[in-house]
C-alpha cells in the first residue's frame, strides 16, 4: 500500500504515523514523497489560486496511481470532496490548540505594543487582532521550518503555529505558550488527519477504514460541515471546535470574525452522540447545520463576503 504525501517534514511525521497504524493491517505500506505548491509558493494566500495549495498535489498522486492512500492534515483539505476520491479515515486527533511563539516564549499581553506578528491565516490575524487591536499582524508563508526560521532572522516577533505540529515535529524546545480555546479558537479540523483512497478501490477502503475513530471524524465532521454551509473554504476568519464529554455530548463551538476582529459572531449547541451506532454521522451533520444556521442568521454570510 503506497502512502503519498507532501515531503514537509510535518507531513512525513504524517504519513509515518499512519504508516504505523496501517503496518497491523497490511503488508509493508511505503511512503511516496510528492511537492506541493502550497510547500513552494510563498506568495501571500488569497481567493481561488489558495485552495487546496497542500492537499491537490496528493489527491493527482491517487489519481494518477502513484499511491493509493492520501494523508493530509484535515483543516488544510477542502471542505468540497474530490468527485475521485473518499475520505475514509480521521485517526486519532492531537491537541487542537494554536500556539505563540517568540524567541524568549512571551504570552500574547507580553508582546510589545504593536509587536510584528506572523501568520498566513485570517482566522488567527482577526483573533490576535480583536485581543490586542495594536499588534501588527503580517502574513507569512511556507512550512513550518520556513515560519520559524524567518521570525529567528527578526521579520516577526511572535508567529503563531498549531500545537500539533509542534508536537509531532518533537519541538519541546520550541519557546511557546499555549493560547486558550477562548482566545484562539482553532480551525476547523485543526489536529486532526484526514486520509483519503480512490473511490472505487475497495481494497484499500476496506484496510483503511479501521483506523478511523469515529470520536475524531464525529467532531471533526461536525466543523467540516458548518464550515461548508458558510461557504467559507479555508480562507475564511472562520474558527471552530467540536468536542465529546464523558456522557456522549457533543458540543459544537464557532466563531465568525471580521478581518479586524471588530465583530466575533458565535454560536454553540450541543447533541447527544451514539458512538458504536452509525447514527453519529447524521447527528454530528445535523449539529454542524444548526450552528451554521444561527450564524447565518446573525449576519455570518456578510461577514464572510466582506473578508474576501
Ligand atoms: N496550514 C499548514 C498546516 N496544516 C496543518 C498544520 C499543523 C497540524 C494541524 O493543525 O493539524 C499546519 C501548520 C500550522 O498551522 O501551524
Amino acid at each position: 500500500m503506497r502512502i503519498a504525501t507532501r515531503e514537509s517534514p510535518l507531513a512525513m511525521w504524517q504519513a509515518e504515523h499512519v504508516a504505523g497504524l496501517l503496518a497491523e493491517l497490511t503488508e509493508r505500506p511505503i511512503i511516496v514523497p510528492m511537492v506541493s505548491s502550497g510547500d513552494v509558493d510563498m506568495r501571500p494566500i488569497d481567493g481561488k489560486r489558495s485552495v487546496g495549495v497542500f492537499t491537490k498535489r496528493i489527491q493527482q498522486g491517487l489519481i494518477d496511481d502513484e499511491g493509493d492512500v492520501a494523508v493530509h492534515s484535515m483543516k488544510d483539505l477542502p471542505t468540497e470532496p474530490h468527485p475521485d476520491l473518499i475520505m475514509v479515515a480521521s485517526p486519532d486527533r492531537e491537541t487542537v490548540a494554536d500556539c505563540l511563539v517568540s524567541p524568549t516564549g512571551l504570552k500574547l499581553d507580553e508582546l510589545r505594543q504593536a509587536a510584528r506578528v506572523g501568520t498566513g491565516s485570517r482566522r488567527r490575524a482577526a483573533q490576535l487582532k480583536r485581543l490586542r487591536p495594536d499588534l501588527d499582524v503580517q502574513s507569512i508563508r511556507g512550512n513550518v521550518q520556513t515560519r520559524l526560521q524567518k521570525m529567528r532572522d527578526g521579520e516577526f516577533d511572535a508567529i503563531v503555529l498549531a500545537a500539533a505540529g509542534i508536537e509531532r515535529l518533537e519541538m519541546h524546545d520550541l519557546p511557546r505558550v499555549e493560547l486558550p480555546l477562548e482566545m484562539m479558537l482553532p480551525a476547523p479540523g485543526q489536529g486532526a488527519l484526514a486520509i483519503e483512497v480512490r473511490r472505487n478501490d475497495s481494497w484499500a477502503s476496506q484496510i483503511v477504514s479501521q483506523i478511523n475513530q469515529p470520536r475524531s471524524h464525529a467532531c471533526t465532521l461536525a466543523e467540516r460541515t458548518m464550515l461548508a454551509d458558510l461557504h467559507g473554504g479555508c480562507l475564511a476568519p472562520i474558527a471552530a471546535l467540536a468536542t465529546i464529554d464523558r456522557s456522549d455530548k457533543l458540543t459544537l463551538k464557532a466563531r465568525v470574525l471580521s478581518l479586524d476582529g471588530k465583530v466575533c459572531l458565535e454560536q454553540s449547541a450541543s447533541c447527544a452522540i451514539e458512538l458504536d451506532s452509525s447514527d453519529w454521522f447524521d447527528s454530528a451533520q445535523e449539529l454542524g447545520k444548526r450552528v451554521s444556521e444561527t450564524l447565518i442568521e446573525q449576519g455570518a454570510r456578510e461577514l464572510i463576503e466582506a473578508a474576501r
